[in-house]
């Protein structure tokens, strides 16, 4: 693994690890990023993104006022989109995201404790603009913000509206006279809220709103918006802009709200690529699919899967280096105290952890050849495949997003108290994970999408009618026995899938039996959805479980034999953490037995102890370097107490001996004198 600094001392714990290590690290490197050219680019790029030291902050983020941190977000965006343009450009041909390759973003990170505020120029504002406009408007928008000689953002929620797009109150009624639009803002709740870089940054926006013509209401639109001066960045006239206030998270993304006074831009401003309006106010839908305006959350959706499977690697990253150079506790009194990571429960804690990691970025790299499929498909005017595809993308975002949040809380819990310290990383990565699972669809919201397309399947499965691939189980639904238990990693992804097909089933008949006893579809269907939720869940399990081991399977089957088997290893802990997590559901389900699972858990935990040995070559596998981990507890060195000390001495209130709250407050009130 190569490191910036070759003559580093390591911490002899972690030393020791490296050298037990019984696989060909690199290897692994090559499955994680999808080849070895894949690896062989990324490492160019951040050698020549990162070696300058441009990412470096003289002070860190965290001492910094909000203003201070926003200004010093938006200097080192300007270092890094200079970057692109010039040195990155010819190194970033990698198979890529669409727009700009997800090496190229993940890069990004080291210049970031939390995000850039050029976010959603780059993850929505130029997606838009090559997804929703017409050539002619994109041959005029796209060069000028690949450029970035505007920057823009994407303004669709509003104060009063996030998920339910229909229910927007922005309206853009067209006017015949002046051929323009006038947008406005009827309501302060029709006020747009939430959108990143529209604070301060943005000059452009993305707007979604109501679009009337002729007296008519034809829905949601998007259309492209000038806000401030092109020259001055003062906002335009009609337009009422600012910052929305601290966050949890993304504190240097400065989201904003927006709203309009009867503010005027031209037809063309409309994007026409799914539905037009002519000069004299005609209506004229393009699309074949109502949803196609819906395209660029679906593409996000599936950028955020790999995006979470990286900052899960992160996290896991720190946590187990952390773990290995972390000695507590004596249960052998004439013994040295163990390392934490040879506590079995901490492996628990932590294994799963790398495993998703692993999971998640296969499973992101096959939903974005799937979607690859799905546009090319819809380019020459074939929209079929795009309900099984928005239901897969919506239930991989919201398990994604949900499984790593939680288990990026997993690995601060595992570092104890430093865990807590901003300078270890996990807070900053947990509060940017943890907004994923409720932007872009909330995951609640986006598993009853799924489930609408599960119990419709689950009804052509019933009819004998043929299935679409990712539920085509579902014709096993109906053989009356439960699902035959096998422990083999075959037979449990079969478990999973006769878990969601048995899901399903219920809700069907509940909702079946809810409507003869009275009540409309819709409310039975509410009626039904904690268990719908819980349907689309297992779905989703069963997906992943499928795709990461014919995945792993499919990748490693001209590795080295030490590689095959640590990454069969960690495949199998996947299915058998999630049949444990699920036992109760495999009893309903399947025939599995209190001795299955019994037997399944100490399998479970021998293989904790096999994985134990290569726990640090795991994640170092990942290849992040330290200025990607920003973390006091996971640089490759395992200098962690030292680090720990360095960054409190670099405490601004550490700066002065007697703290000016001594002669203002406590002296006062300990003489008796406030
Ligand atoms: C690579 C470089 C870039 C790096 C990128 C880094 C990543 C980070 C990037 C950016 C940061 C992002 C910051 C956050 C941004 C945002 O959050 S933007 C706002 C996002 N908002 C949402 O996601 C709203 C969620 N709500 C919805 O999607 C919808 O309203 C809905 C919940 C799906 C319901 O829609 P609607 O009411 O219109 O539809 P229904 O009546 O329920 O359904 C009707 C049928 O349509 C089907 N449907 C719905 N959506 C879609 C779709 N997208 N595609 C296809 N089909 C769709 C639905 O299933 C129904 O079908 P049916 O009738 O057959 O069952
Ligand atoms: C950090 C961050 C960045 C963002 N950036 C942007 C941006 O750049 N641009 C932009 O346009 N937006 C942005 N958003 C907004 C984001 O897309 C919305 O917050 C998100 O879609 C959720 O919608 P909401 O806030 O209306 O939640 P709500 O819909 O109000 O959800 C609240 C609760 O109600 C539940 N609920 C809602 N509807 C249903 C239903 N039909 N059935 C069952 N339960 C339901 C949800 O599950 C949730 O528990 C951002 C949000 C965050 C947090």
């Amino acid at each position: 693994m190569t490191q910036t600094n070759n003559n580093m001392t390591v911490n002899p714990d972690l030393a020791m690890e490296r050298a037990k290590c019984n696989f060909n690290v690199l290897e692994v490197t090559h499955i994680f990023d999808g080849g070895e050219r894949n690896t062989l680019q990324r490492k160019k790029i951040e050698d020549v993104a990162l070696n300058s030291g441009a990412s470096k902050d003289a002070l860190g983020e965290e001492h910094m006022s909000p203003k201070e941190k926003y200004e010093n977000a938006v200097r080192k965006s300007c270092i890094y989109a200079t970057m692109m343009k010039n040195e990155l450009a010819e190194l970033s041909g990698l198979e890529s995201f669409g727009v700009s390759s997800p090496v190229i973003r993940r890069t990004a990170d080291a210049f970031f404790k939390e995000v850039s505020p050029f976010l959603l120029h780059l993850g929505m504002f130029v997606p838009t603009i090559m997804g929703q406009c017409t050539p002619e408007q994109q041959s005029y928008w796209l060069p000028r913000a690949l450029d970035m000689q505007i920057i823009g953002t994407y303004a669709q929620t509003e104060l009063g509206h996030g998920t339910f797009i229909r229910g927007l109150e922005t309206t853009a009624t067209y006017d015949p006279e002046t051929e323009e639009f006038v947008l406005h803002s009827p309501t302060l709740s029709s006020y747009k809220w939430w959108a990143g870089g529209l604070g301060k940054t943005v000059n452009y926006c993305i707007v979604v709103a109501q679009l009337y013509t002729k007296g008519e209401c034809h829905g949601t639109h998007p259309f492209i918006v000038q806000i401030r001066d092109e020259d001055t960045h003062v906002p335009l006239p009609g337009i009422k802009v600012g910052e929305i206030g601290p966050k949890m998270g993304f504190n240097t993304a400065d989201n904003g709200f927006l709203g309009f006074d009867h503010y005027r831009i031209p037809r063309e401003h409309m994007l026409m690529k799914n539905a037009q309006v002519l000069k004299d106010g005609t209506y004229v839908k393009v699309a074949r699919h109502g949803k196609l305006t819906y395209g660029t959350m679906v593409f996000v959706r599936v950028v955020l899967v790999n995006e979470v499977a990286f900052n899960l690697a992160k996290a896991s990253t720190i946590a187990v280096r952390y773990s290995a150079i972390r000695r507590q506790s004596k249960p052998k009194p004439d013994e040295v105290e163990p390392q934490i990571l040879d506590y079995v429960t901490q492996q628990h804690k932590l294994f799963i952890a790398i495993a998703t990691a692993h999971a998640l970025q296969l499973c992101s790299t096959w939903l974005w050849e799937s979607f690859s499929a799905v546009l090319a498909q819809m380019k020459g005017g074939n929209t079929d495949t795009l309900p099984e595809f928005h239901a897969l993308s919506s239930c991989l975002k919201a398990i994604s997003t949900s499984d790593s949040a939680h288990l990026i809380e997993q690995c601060r819990h595992a570092c104890g108290g430093h865990g807590y310290m901003i300078s270890s990383g996990i807070p900053n990565l947990y509060n940017f994970v943890s907004a994923t699972r409720t932007y872009e669809g909330d995951y609640t919201v986006l598993l009853l999408q799924t489930a609408r397309f599960l119990v419709k399947a689950y009804e052509q499965a019933e009819a004998k009618k043929p299935l679409t691939p990712t539920v085509s189980y579902l014709a096993h639904a109906f053989s009356g026995s439960r699902a035959t238990w096998d422990n083999s990693p075959d037979g449990i992804i079969r478990s999973f899938q006769a878990l969601a097909a048995g899901k399903t089933a219920v809700c069907v008949t509940n909702m079946r039996k809810r409507m003869r006893a009275g009540l409309s579809q819709v409310d039975a269907w509410e009626m039904s959805t904690i268990q719908l939720v819980a349907a689309a869940e297992a779905h989703c399990r069963a997906v992943i479980a499928d795709t990461y081991r014919k995945e792993i399977v499919r990748l490693t089957a001209n590795s080295s034999p030490n590689v095959k088997v640590v990454m069969d290893q960690l495949t199998t802990l996947y299915l058998y953490y999630w049949a444990l997590e699920r036992t109760g559901d495999l009893l309903m389900f399947t025939s599995v037995s209190q001795k299955d699972l019994v037997d399944l858990q100490i399998a479970y935990e021998e293989l904790l102890l096999k994985i134990r040995p290569n726990a640090v070559g795991l994640v170092d596998a990942f290849d992040l370097r330290d200025e990607l981990l920003h973390s006091t507890l996971g640089s490759y060195d395992g200098r962690v107490y030292e680090r720990l000390m360095e960054e409190a001495l670099k405490s601004p209130m550490n700066k002065e001996p007697v703290s000016d709250a001594y002669s203002k407050y406590l002296r006062p009130m300990m003489k008796g004198k406030l």
